[in-house]
């Protein structure tokens, strides 16, 4: 489904600072996605992984720092420029549309993307035809790589939880992405959908998308799925290694239990 490796670091940012008048909200943080890895950008609320997603995919010019997609620098590129390079994220706020099925989705998540001219919408020559039969076919696959076959036509408000999250991930999906952004994926789902949401990110992983980095306050998932997790607080770098390396590193603990456990 995705184009061949890219060789060398898919996504690499350096120094990244963004400040907001007198705030400092995220300072010299650098960060890499390598091609075939999930990554974990995680820390405390307000830690600054929120400002530096959007730092990395064109919502905020950084104050300081360079960005740099497949090798070339995006750094002062528009939101829309990025995601045609095959950076997609998703948002806290659900992408899902409640009153249309699963399917209708995942197809109107290929038409957000898609680059056809209203023109030739309303006038579809054999060019059209053929990318809607192809539409519908990518759109077909998605739902069944996200487990959501046997919901496919059922309208999206009836969907529990579990499925609305793999949902969300099934729309991004539609945009083609080759890195993949995820920011809180998992919000609301119980520990056994946690479990059923990481296992389906891991099939990703080299099959629809060739990266993941995501940011999740579920301790469980994150450690369950990431190659390799990036921690913030108060906007600097504080760890980076495996999974359990942060889960052993105490200055990790104190930033997340910090008064809790003085
Ligand atoms: N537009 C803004 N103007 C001023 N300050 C901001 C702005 N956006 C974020 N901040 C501040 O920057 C810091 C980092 O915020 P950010 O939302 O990136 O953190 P976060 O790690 O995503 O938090 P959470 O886990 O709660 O979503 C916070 O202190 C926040 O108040």
């Amino acid at each position: 489904m995705t184009a061949s490796p890219q060789a060398g670091p898919l996504l690499r940012a350096e120094n990244l600072t963004m400040r907001f008048g007198g705030i400092t909200a995220v300072k010299q943080v650098a960060l890499t996605v390598n091609p075939g890895e999930i990554v974990g950008l995680i820390g405390p609320n307000g830690a600054g992984k929120t400002t530096c997603f959007n730092m990395l995919t064109g919502f905020y010019t950084p104050t300081e720092g360079r960005v740099f997609f497949k090798g070339t620098d995006i750094t002062s590129h528009k939101p829309h420029a990025i995601a045609r390079l095959g950076l997609i994220r998703s948002f806290q706020k659900t992408n899902v549309m409640k009153r249309l099925t699963v399917f209708e989705n995942v197809l109107t998540g290929h038409y957000m993307a898609g680059r056809q001219s209203l023109l030739a919408t309303f006038f579809p020559g054999e060019t059209v035809r053929r990318a809607e039969r192809e539409a519908r076919e990518s759109a077909s696959a998605i739902v069944e790589t996200m487990g959501l076959s046997r919901r496919m036509n059922v309208q999206a408000s009836l969907l529990s939880c579990g499925e609305l999250r793999l949902l969300e991930v099934a729309v991004a999906l539609a945009a083609k992405p080759t890195l993949l952004m995820l920011d809180e994926p998992a919000a609301g789902l119980n520990s056994h959908e946690a479990g059923v949401f990481g296992e389906t990110l891991k099939t990703l992983v080299g099959t629809a998308v060739q990266s993941l980095l995501i940011v999740e306050h579920n301790m469980e998932l994150v450690m369950g799925v990431c190659d390799r997790i990036v921690v913030l607080n108060f906007g600097q770098m504080l760890a980076e290694g495996e999974p359990r390396a942060i889960l052993s590193n105490p200055k990790v603990a104190e930033a997340y239990l910090g008064k809790a456990a003085a």
